[in-house]
């Protein structure tokens, strides 16, 4: 197999006593689809926040094109091509939604793309859906089109991983779907290795190919989602009968 995109070899990160990583190893491919599910507190956004840059690890290496760069800033992995959103929506809610997604274009001071869809604002708010509203001040536009927005500005830096946090948080039946079938777009279409964390976990197996589970900060399982709902370990810390049944 290829050169992962992303290695993350033991990643720990500790606040005080408490550890919210523990020895993570996991890697990421180009085109790939992968989840990452696990209960409330399991570690999941702090493990984003190390492999983006914004939460340097107490220890372990985080390789991007065979360098390490653990301790290095966001803009850094931005540079390198790693692109991320957050749970609550981070968008510029006096600028237009147009501004907002050309802030990301600025962001990782990438000027060119070899992928036509993101060549310029008006083009990657095209692929999400956001054209009717690009000249309305982002803060006037739903709380779905506010997530759209974050996900076309991480787009805008041109990224090749694309980290994906509770995206379909709060979002309607329909919603969840169509965010889903964006999701797999921008894999299939732009080739981007997406990780995507959603507490709906039955959405998201249903989509991903590949699901690393994190419990107590420890990554407890990396398979299908056939192999992980099998999981003895996994259904006894998350899943529960339901799911495994
Ligand atoms: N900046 C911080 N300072 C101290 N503790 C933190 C900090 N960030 C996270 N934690 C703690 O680290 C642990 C992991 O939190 P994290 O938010 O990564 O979990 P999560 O799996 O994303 O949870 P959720 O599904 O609820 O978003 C939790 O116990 C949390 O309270």
């Amino acid at each position: 197999m290829a050169e992962p995109l992303l290695q993350a070899r033991a990643v720990t990160v500790r606040f005080g006593g408490l550890t919210a990583v523990d020895a993570v190893d996991a890697q990421f491919h180009a085109g790939e689809l992968v989840g990452i599910i696990g209960p409330n507190g399991a570690g999941k956004t702090t493990f984003f926040n190390a492999i983006s840059g914004v939460q340097p690890p107490t220890s372990g290496a985080l390789l991007l094109g065979g360098r390490d760069l653990a301790g290095q800033g966001p803009h850094r992995f931005a540079a390198l091509g790693v692109a991320r959103t957050f749970q609550t929506p981070r968008v510029f809610g006096g600028l237009r939604v147009v501004d907002n997604v050309d802030f990301g274009l600025q962001f990782a001071g990438r000027g060119r793309t070899a992928v036509p869809a993101l060549a310029d604002a008006q083009t990657i708010l095209a692929l999400i859906g956001l054209s009717p509203q690009a000249d309305l001040p982002a803060s006037a536009v739903t709380p779905a089109q506010q997530r759209l927005l974050e996900i076309g500005m991480a787009l805008a830096t041109r990224p090749r991983l694309l980290l994906l946090d509770e995206v379909a948080a709060g979002l309607t039946e329909a919603e969840v779907e169509a965010m889903a079938r964006l999701i797999g777009r921008l894999r299939g279409e732009l080739g981007l290795a997406v990780v995507w964390i959603e507490h709906a976990v039955t959405t998201l197996l249903r989509h991903v190919e590949r699901v690393l589970v994190l419990h107590q900060g420890r990554k407890i399982a990396d398979g299908t989602p056939a192999e992980v709902t099998r999981n003895a370990e996994v259904i006894e810390a998350y899943l529960g009968d339901e799911v495994a049944a």
